[in-house]
């Protein structure tokens, strides 16, 4: 059995007292108490030791008491003028007694047998009698009784009880009741045991230090084991916002995963890039998958190579070469050119296809966008997505629902996915994503499917290209263990400090 140097020691003290009051194991130690104490619990805690604590009531001596004990009780004071003069009157008394000890002097003398009382010339006249002159070299119970106060201070009501009651005591005022617990240690067979099986009692020590190693010391010291369970103060280090920490991981994750990121320089985007290029009519309900922001100024941008602008148009008018028949209106730059917050990160996916890719590739955006929308616990106008698409010559709607899946299982940690059949102007067929989260239920959290000829074409892609938006704040919420959206961007610093870094 292992035992600290305080343990140890405890026992070996306990092994001669066998049982002992808490306080004069203290001293025995030579320990300050708590470490005593704590050594006695785990002694106990071993079966090594019992702890007894018992409540006891006791008798206090009061201040009056305390005086008494110096000038001796008001009867004796009375009763040794009365043995001196053999006669005095009441007002004699004063000399040797106060005001309020006067008052019952008479009773108390009469109770006592010491004086007569008598009547001469209309006063009072006390005579000492025989017993007077005895008592006077005699200790009643309560002379006792207050010596031992005086002497110990404090004494169990037990063994005052055995001299008088305790209510005499009290009525007299010189000693008040109280409880007082009383604590005992007890060594057990097994403690005695182990101390006689021989316990080596070495210093211990918890630090090295060169002194020890230098002086050869710390042969005969036992280091002191670390209590690596026990409670300390806890630590807040400067650590990345729990949120920004969990988009850094994802970006890391992807790039592991043999993504090339695509980078935006800027929140603003045209209408092109956002709606545009993604075969979005203009001036069509389709536009209105989502609502978007506006600005005011600039109003306009500028649009890509003309070469690029007239496929798109011609996309949008007749589906240009693609077999499609197109929106069948007729399309308008200067729409195409409004400028606005971006309202997806797909128009970043739309900017890299009219760039070009590697066939086959895996590209992905974290990008800032900004919606219109109520806010409340799972809605925010401005939040990140995740977008990406793989471009490839032989992919299928197999392998999205797959990538898809293990997104969230992997990067959000949810348990449970679903996929629904879902419309985007861009994208046939459109799947939407929804997991599982404990409080929320289901929650969306993006939509995905295979990019449309009429977008891909124009672009310049010959090839199929999966493609999916993911809302990564709904995910965070999975991952941070979190039930309301906004807590994402909160200033509470409980939260920041607490909040567990994800992975
Ligand atoms: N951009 C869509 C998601 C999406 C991306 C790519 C393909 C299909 C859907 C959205 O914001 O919800």
């Amino acid at each position: 059995m292992e035992l600290s140097y305080q343990e140890k020691l405890t026992l070996i003290k306990l092994k001669d007292l066998k049982k002992v009051k808490f306080e004069d194991l203290v001293k025995e130690t030579n320990l300050d108490q708590v470490a005593v104490m704590r050594a006695i619990l785990w002694l106990q805690s071993k079966g090594l030791a019992r702890l007894h604590e018992r409540q006891k009531k006791i008798v206090r001596i009061t201040e009056l008491g305390r005086k008494y004990g110096q000038i001796g009780l008001p009867e004796k004071r009375a009763l040794k003028l009365l043995v001196e003069r053999g006669k005095i009157t009441l007002d004699d008394l004063k000399d040797v007694l106060s005001e309020d000890e006067l008052r019952p002097i008479i009773g108390i003398l009469r109770k006592e047998g010491w004086a007569n009382i008598k009547k001469e010339e209309g006063a009072l006249v006390l005579e000492a009698t025989d017993k007077a002159k005895e008592a006077l070299s005699k200790e009643r119970p309560i002379d006792v009784v207050l010596k031992l106060l005086v002497e110990k201070g404090e004494v169990e009501a037990r063994n005052i009880e055995r001299i008088i009651p305790l209510k005499d005591v009290k009525s007299r005022k010189i000693g008040e009741e109280d409880i007082k617990s009383e604590r005992e240690v007890e060594i057990t067979e097994e403690g005695l045991k182990l101390v006689e099986m021989g316990l080596e009692l070495k210093k211990e020590v918890s630090i090295l230090t060169p002194e020890l190693i230098k002086s050869g010391e710390w042969r005969n010291v036992e280091f002191k084991r670390f209590n690596i369970q026990a409670p300390v103060k806890r630590v807040y280090p400067g650590k990345k916002q729990p949120y920004r920490a969990f988009l850094d991981k994802i970006r890391r994750k992807l790039i592991e995963m043999g993504f090339i990121e695509m980078s935006a320089e800027s929140l603003i985007e045209t209408q092109f890039w956002n709606f545009d290029a993604l075969f979005q009519p203009q001036n069509h309900p389709a536009r209105d998958w989502t609502d978007t922001y506006q600005l005011k100024y600039p109003k306009h941008g500028y649009l890509p190579s003309e070469e690029l602008v007239e496929r798109v148009k011609a996309s949008h008018e007749y589906g240009w070469t693609t077999g499609s028949r197109g929106w069948g209106y007729k399309w308008d730059p200067r729409t195409a050119m409004l400028l606005m917050p971006r309202a997806h990160a797909t128009a970043l996916s739309a900017r890299q296809l009219g760039k070009g890719v590697q066939i086959p590739g895996k590209y992905f955006a974290i990008q800032r966008v900004f919606r219109p929308d109520v806010l409340d616990r799972t809605h925010l106008i401005e939040f990140n997505q995740v977008d990406g698409f793989v471009v490839g010559e032989d992919l299928t709607f197999k392998h999205l629902l797959g990538i898809l899946k293990r997104f969230a299982v992997e990067i959000a940690g949810a348990k449970k996915v679903k996929f629904l059949p879902d419309y985007y102007p861009f994208t046939e067929p459109s799947v939407q994503m929804s997991a599982y989260h404990e409080e929320l239920g289901w929650v969306e959290f993006g939509g995905a499917g295979i990019f449309r000829e009429e977008m891909t074409k124009p672009l310049g892609i010959d090839a199929p290209v999966i493609a999916w938006g993911i809302g990564i704040d709904r995910l965070a919420m999975f991952k941070l263990g979190i039930d309301d959206i906004r807590y994402l961007f909160s200033y509470d610093l409980k939260w920041l400090r607490e909040a567990k870094l994800v992975w």
